[in-house]
């Protein structure tokens, strides 16, 4: 029986979530995945389970459909052998702003973000209690480029790395460890459920290749880790631009920029 901590993985029945639950079950973690197609959560569990002697439960469920969500969370919430969370389940955006619809834009919404906090909220209290653990959430390098015209995927992913910045403040202290991980192009599913034909995509980092730079970034304790960032200064450059605009604030008078001439 093993003694490291049992890892839920959202959207683990394909893509890079289902590479999380390959990797992690070769280090040795038993698993509990998560996604809403039983039959290939299923297969990759029992392929899994006999690989690398571990134990793989699976939890379908849709993330969206607030009953299922809430399975989910009292799973969190009750089995005290999960120390870690991969929120990984996503969804593309499909279209531009004009393009989508209520339904769409609570599903992605839904997805992306509430789901996310929600799993995120239900295990946390565990964690901090036991002060140990660890949440891994998936955003995008898109939550850094309104420039992309992904606006509402790139809104969810911006909160995705906001929550998570937050979380490493109020978390980390009480000793979990929070990994917001940003990839660009990967070749998953995503692009034909974003409506992109991936061959049209140049650059594409492959899924293995993804999860093994996240995963080295996760080894380091890394709060935010952009495996195609190239240089990380510039990743730093940014973060101290906005440590210094924030010390530029004065709460208590506007700029001389804004204040009338008369
Ligand atoms: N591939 C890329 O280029 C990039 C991906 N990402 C992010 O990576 C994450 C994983 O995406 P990726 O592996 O590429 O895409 P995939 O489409 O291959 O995987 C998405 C996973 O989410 C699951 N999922 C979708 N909808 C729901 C739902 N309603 N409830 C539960 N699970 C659901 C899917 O399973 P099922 O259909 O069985 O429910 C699937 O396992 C996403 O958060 C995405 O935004 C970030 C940047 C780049
Ligand atoms: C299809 C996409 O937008 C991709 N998931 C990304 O985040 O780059």
């Amino acid at each position: 029986m093993t003694t490291l901590p049992s890892v839920l993985i959202t959207g683990a029945s394909s893509g890079i979530g289902a590479v999380y639950a390959k990797r992690f079950a070769s280090r040795g973690h038993d698993l509990v995945l998560v996604a809403r197609d039983q039959a290939r959560l299923q297969t990759l569990a029992t392929a899994l389970a006999r690989t690398h002697q571990v134990a793989v439960d699976v939890l379908p469920a849709d993330l969206t459909i607030h009953q299922e969500l809430a399975t989910v969370e009292d799973r969190l919430r009750s089995d005290r052998r999960i120390g870690i969370l991969v929120n990984n389940a996503g969804l593309p955006q499909a279209g531009g702003f004009l393009q989508q619809d209520t339904a769409g834009i609570d599903r992605l919404i839904g997805l992306n973000i509430t789901a996310l906090t929600r799993l995120s909220a239900a295990i946390a209290p565990r964690l901090a209690e036991a002060g140990t653990g660890a949440i891994i959430n998936i955003g995008s390098v898109v939550g850094l480029a309104p420039e992309f015209g992904m606006t509402l995927y790139g809104a969810t992913k911006a909160y995705v790395l906001l929550l998570s910045q937050g979380l490493q403040q109020e978390l980390g202290p009480k000793g979990i460890q929070i990994q917001a991980v940003l990839p660009a192009a990967t070749r998953t599913a995503i692009w034909d459920k974003a409506g992109i034909d991936i061959d049209t995509v140049t650059d594409i980092m492959e899924v293995d290749e993804l999860v093994d730079a996240a995963l080295v970034g996760f080894d380091r304790h890394e709060p935010v880790t952009i495996p195609p960032l190239q240089d990380a200064a510039h990743w730093n450059a940014l973060d101290t631009a906005r440590l210094a605009l924030l010390g530029d604030l004065d709460q208590s008078h506007a700029a001389q920029r804004y204040r009338s001439a008369s």
